[in-house]
């Protein structure tokens, strides 16, 4: 229970330090992921989709990529169980999901070997590569899986969400490869 609590103020002030630092650093941080996916390309290491999110309100809005880089996107869909699929962002409209998000709900969903990276939302991030959301515990339920665990997925956040402390780490945290920000891109060794 205490973690909990830990987590819970953890996320107020990391959420509070998002919004104020992302307008100065957002086009920087979209710089820098565009030049991570290059890297991927050269090395030939990127395959099939690319994971991104439809960006709430503090979030590195990444959706400019769907008009910069001509390769496949994808955006999540949440279900009222509290998972996680990844379908094709095509030109069919989008619809709310359970956490009302705007999704591509109506189209196929995506094996992990049909997507080479995964970018993902976070509020916060520590040197391990766990990361804080929103609570909802998606992330980490969707990770859970081997599988889905092999495709590389970095977090996207200001360089101020880095935390210089270590956060609570629940049992069932499933720590990601790295992150971007404003910086370039950083592994988890
Ligand atoms: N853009 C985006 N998509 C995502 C996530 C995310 O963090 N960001 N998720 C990651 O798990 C999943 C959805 N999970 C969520 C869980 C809780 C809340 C939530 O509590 N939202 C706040 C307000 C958010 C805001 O500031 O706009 C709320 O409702 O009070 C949102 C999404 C899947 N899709
Ligand atoms: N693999 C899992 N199976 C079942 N429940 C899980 C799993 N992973 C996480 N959860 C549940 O999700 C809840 C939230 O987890 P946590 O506090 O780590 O959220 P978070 O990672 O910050 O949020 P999110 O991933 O939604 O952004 C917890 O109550 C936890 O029990």
């Amino acid at each position: 229970m205490n973690q909990a609590i830990a987590k819970a103020k953890l996320r107020r002030q990391f959420k509070a330090l998002r919004a104020q630092q992302l307008p100065a650093v957002q086009d920087t941080i979209i710089q820098q992921v565009v030049n991570t996916i290059q890297g991927y390309l050269k090395a030939g290491n990127l395959r099939g989709h690319i994971g991104i999110y439809w960006p709430l309100s503090g979030e590195v809005d990444l959706r400019e990529l769907k008009l910069n880089l001509k390769l496949p996107l994808a955006l999540p869909v949440s279900g009222e169980d509290g998972s996680l699929s990844y379908h094709p962002w095509t030109l069919t409209p989008l619809r709310k999901d359970a956490c009302m998000i705007p999704a591509p709900l109506g189209e196929a969903v995506l094996d992990a070997d049909a997507i080479g990276l995964l970018l993902i939302p976070a509020l916060a991030m520590d040197q391990r590569g766990i990361r804080l959301g929103y609570g909802g515990g998606f992330f980490d339920r969707f990770r859970s899986n081997l599988t889905w665990r092999k495709v590389p997925s970095l977090a996207v956040l200001p360089e101020a969400c880095i935390s210089t402390e270590l956060l609570p780490r629940d049992s069932w945290d499933v720590p990601l490869d790295g992150w971007i920000s404003e910086r370039g891109v950083a592994r988890v060794k």
